[in-house]
Formats: structure tokens, C-alpha cells, sequence
């Protein structure tokens, strides 16, 4: 049995959702199928899911969203339209998408956001069950809420609970395709709640545990995963396979292609993922297993993310002072800050956080509080910073890696704010300012890759390179 998600990109049009079921129809051991809200058909497009967020803004300030709403109810009339769907068939998405959409004034908002933005994903949900039985299968739309998709409860956030496995795994048990929508879940009070964005990837994978699947199939608009963004770098080499741990450190320093939170359940169930493409079926993908041959200094991937910042603490034998680490890490805490990694030298250390989190306010009282309560002498603090990662298990057990990178982005005239290898080994962190963070990139991928091919565009050289 396998799980199959379909991306946004998967299910644009009513073309794509016919390959998505041609690809549903060509193997019998798809079970489960998740799907998306339809995405970009082209470049300039705007997803479902950002015109809902749009729209649900707008009711929020008091506005009647009007026209973000005649925008999303058109790309479903037109997908059923085109899909040559019955008129019962299209009147009932509509129905169940105004519906969905209903605002009640006083409602929270945050649920009431949540609800929106499902509705991308539930919607087509239904539209895919249809054309699929239309198409002669048997095929049924499950909701989240029956099937006992259990989260917890903070919107945008949701995090699936252990105790939603146990009934989820009935759906094995369904009879013909069972189609879900991604994204979203219900706290054990019913109240609906989405993950972060990119979450029906989540959903893939916690219902490949559930049900115990063979492989769970991503699919999506690239043939695999590559070495590096291929909005960076031409034709990147591909990736044919990566261990779970490989791609969980990619995956949070910026492969959007799968969510950072979307291997943990695949991976305590042992179940391996394949990444595909829906216009291209036939190529193999990208494996993502527990093991793999690995060889020395080999790196698997690169990435970067911007967004982040750095608070600075020096102080004069700081290496020395018992408790200084927890009491800087509880004021962070007792703000409601949480750290991504911490570098430190023998006088000083940092602390690197998301920079939406630190906002001014929180950022005086941080700095105020470090000065009168751990008497620090020096408090920098650095936005504007982007995380460049290189990954590779083969790293842990060779010399040079970290060498040949800083030589490489030292010829490229990038600044190095700070490196942190992780205690893994299998990653070394680089931060630099964002507007070097392509070039960072670049550089390492012709290093570790030399037989790249050219980057797409010049990359900005920061001012101060
Ligand atoms: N290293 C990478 N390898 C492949 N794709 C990547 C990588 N980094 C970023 N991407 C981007 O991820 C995109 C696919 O993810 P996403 O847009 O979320 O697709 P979907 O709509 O299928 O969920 C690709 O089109 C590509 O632009
Ligand atoms: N539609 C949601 C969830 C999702 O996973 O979408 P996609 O599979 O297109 O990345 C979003 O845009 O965040």
C-alpha cells in the first residue's frame, strides 16, 4: 500500500489533476492520495491558499473580499468545467466552498483563518474524488475530523497528536481510493486548525505511518530533489538518494520542495519516501531512506535560508562562569524566544533566532535584561543574516570539508559572520549576511560539484564584501 500527495503544482489546472489521476490509475497500490489547494498554473499566478489568506483578511478588517473570493470560487468552477464534471457536481463545490467560507462576526481570528485556508485543500479534495469515481474508480473523501486526524491546537501550527495513529490506521481498511485533503487536522475539542505552510506534506507522511505504507510518493513539479535550488544554479546534478537525517538538514535550511516536519513520521515508521514528478512520472525521483553508501567527504546537498539574526554576549571568562548558558537561554525562554543554534567562543557566545521573533520591543528587553541580569559586557545584535548549510553524512568522518568550503567562499569574496558544525556532524552551518547568501551558495556548489553549470543570474556582491 502506498500514500501518494499530490502538491499544489500537481493539481493548478483540471490538465494536471487529469495526469494526477492518470498517475493514481496506473498503480493499484495507491491507497491513500493527498492533495493540495490548486497552485500556480504559471509563474505570475497566486495560489488558492494565498488567495484565501487573502481573503480572510480582508472579512478580518471588515471588508467584504469580494473579489479574492469570485478569484477562488472561478479557478474550482473552471477546473469542474473543464474536468466536464456534472452540474450537480459543480453547484456541490461551490455550495461546500461558500460554505466554507462563511464568516461569523466575532469569531476568533485565528480559527477563523485556519478554517479558510483549509478550505483550499478540502475543496479539492471533493473535486478529486468526483473526477476520480467519474472516471469508473471507486474512490471516497475523507475529512480529517472523522478519520481522527488529531492536533494540537495553536493556528497555523498545528502538530499532529500521538494518539490520532491508532484510528487514522483504519483507512487502510477502506474499501477502493481513499482521497484527503491535506493540511490541516482537528484538536481533540474539533476545532480546525492547519499546519504551517507546505503542511500537506505533513499530512502525507503522518498517514503513511498510520496505514504502515510501503512508500510514501511526494509528488511534485521537479524530477527530483537536487544538490542545490534550481532557481540558483542551471540544471543542478540530482539527488537519487539521501538519508531521512541528509534531507531533514536540507529541508530546514530551505528546500522548500518538501517541509521540514514531514519526515519525522515516515521516519519513525521506517517507511521510505520517493519525491516525483506528476509531469514526468516515469522518471525516478529521489529516494529518501534511513541508509545509503556513503562516501568520504561527500557532500549531499546545500542550502540556505534567510530570515534569521544574532545576538551577541561577550564576556570576559565567560567559559568560566557556572550557569551562564541556562540563564541566557531562560531569558530567551521567559520572552517566549526560541534558539536555532548557539556558537560560542571562549568569552562570548550567540544566539542565532528567527528575526520575525525578535521583535524591537522584545529586543530592548532582551538586551536590557543580559546587561542587568548576567552583567554581559559587549551585546551585539545582527539582522538582516541568512543560514548556508552544507550536508552530507560522509562529512563526519573526513578532514578539509570545512577547509574547502570557507576557502571556497572566501575566493567569493563572502563574508563569513559565523560557522557552527553541528553536533551530528552531518551538517556545517555558515552565517552570512543575506545578500551574499546566493553567492555563498554558488561558490560552495562549484566546489563540492566542479563540474557545475552556470548560475542563472549574477549574484549581488554585498557592500562590505
Ligand atoms: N533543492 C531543491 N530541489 C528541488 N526543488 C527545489 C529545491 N529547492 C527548492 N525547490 C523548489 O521546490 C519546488 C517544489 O515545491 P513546491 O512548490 O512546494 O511544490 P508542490 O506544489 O508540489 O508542493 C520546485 O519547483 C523548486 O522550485
Ligand atoms: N496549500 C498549502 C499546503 C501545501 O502543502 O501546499 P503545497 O503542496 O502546494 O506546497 C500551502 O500553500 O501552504
Amino acid at each position: 500500500m502506498k500514500v501518494a500527495k499530490f502538491g499544489g503544482t500537481s493539481l493548478a489546472s483540471a490538465a494536471q489533476i487529469k495526469k494526477v489521476c492518470e498517475i493514481v490509475k496506473t498503480d493499484e497500490s495507491r491507497k491513500v492520495i493527498v492533495v493540495s489547494a490548486p497552485g500556480k498554473r504559471y509563474k505570475e499566478d497566486t495560489k488558492v491558499t494565498d488567495l484565501l489568506i487573502q481573503y480572510a483578511e480582508a472579512r478580518l478588517s471588515g471588508q467584504s473580499g469580494e473579489e479574492t473570493y469570485a478569484r477562488i470560487a472561478e479557478r474550482y468552477t473552471e477546473i469542474c468545467g473543464e474536468l466536464r464534471l456534472p452540474k450537480e457536481t459543480a453547484e456541490e463545490i461551490a455550495l461546500h466552498l461558500s460554505q466554507s467560507l462563511l464568516y461569523v462576526p466575532g469569531e476568533n481570528a485565528g480559527r477563523f483563518m485556519d478554517r479558510v485556508k483549509a478550505a483550499g485543500e478540502d475543496t479539492c479534495a471533493k473535486l478529486v474524488a468526483h473526477y476520480l469515481q467519474s472516471q469508473g474508480k471507486e474512490a471516497v473523501y475523507v475529512n480529517p475530523k472523522e478519520a481522527g486526524l488529531l492536533v494540537t491546537g495553536e493556528p497555523g501550527n498545528a502538530h499532529v497528536l500521538p494518539e490520532a495513529y491508532e484510528k487514522l490506521s483504519l483507512l487502510a481498511e477502506q474499501p477502493g481510493i481513499v482521497v484527503f485533503p491535506g493540511f490541516f487536522g482537528y484538536t481533540p475539542e474539533g476545532e480546525l486548525v492547519t499546519f504551517s505552510r507546505g503542511g500537506s506534506d505533513v499530512t502525507g507522511s503522518i498517514l503513511a505511518a498510520a496505514i504502515k505504507a510501503e512508500l510514501y510518493e511526494n509528488f511534485t513539479d521537479v524530477d527530483s530533489v537536487y544538490v542545490v535550488n534550481p532557481h540558483l544554479v542551471h540544471e543542478p546534478k540530482d539527488i537519487r538518494e539521501i538519508t531521512y537525517r541528509e534531507m531533514r538538514e536540507l529541508s530546514y535550511s530551505g528546500f522548500s520542495v518538501f517541509h521540514e516536519e514531514a519526515l519525522y513520521p515516515a521516519y519513525r515508521a521506517g517507511i521510505p519516501v520517493c519525491i516525483k514528478n506528476t509531469n514526468n512520472p516515469q522518471a525516478p525521483g529521489t529516494m529518501i531512506v534511513s541508509e545509503r553508501t556513503v562516501h568520504d567527504n561527500q557532500v549531499a546537498g546545500i542550502a540556505s535560508d534567510n530570515g534569521f539574526c544574532s545576538i551577541y554576549v561577550g564576556k570576559y571568562l565567560l567559559n568560566k562562569e557556572i550557569g551562564f548558558g541556562r540563564r541566557l537561554l531562560q531569558i530567551l525562554e521567559e520572552e517566549g524566544l526560541s534558539y536555532e543554534h548557539t556558537p560560542s567562543g571562549i568569552d562570548n557566545i550567540s544566539v542565532i533566532l528567527r528575526e520575525k521573533d525578535l521583535t524591537p520591543e522584545i529586543e530592548q528587553r532582551v538586551v536590557e535584561r543580559l546587561k542587568r541580569e548576567l552583567h554581559a559586557e559587549e551585546i551585539l545584535v545582527e539582522r538582516g543574516l541568512a543560514l548556508v548549510m552544507i550536508v552530507g553524512e560522509g562529512m563526519r568522518r573526513s578532514v578539509g570539508t570545512s577547509a574547502r568550503a570557507t576557502a571556497a567562499l572566501a575566493k567569493a569574496r563572502v563574508n563569513l559572520e559565523m560557522i557552527n558544525q553541528g553536533s551530528s556532524e552531518v551538517s556545517m552551518m555558515f552565517g552570512v549576511k543575506e545578500v551574499d547568501a546566493d553567492r555563498a551558495v554558488i561558490a560552495l556548489y562549484e566546489e563540492f560539484f566542479p563540474k557545475a553549470a552556470a548560475p542563472i543570474a549574477d549574484i549581488a556582491v554585498s557592500v562590505n564584501a
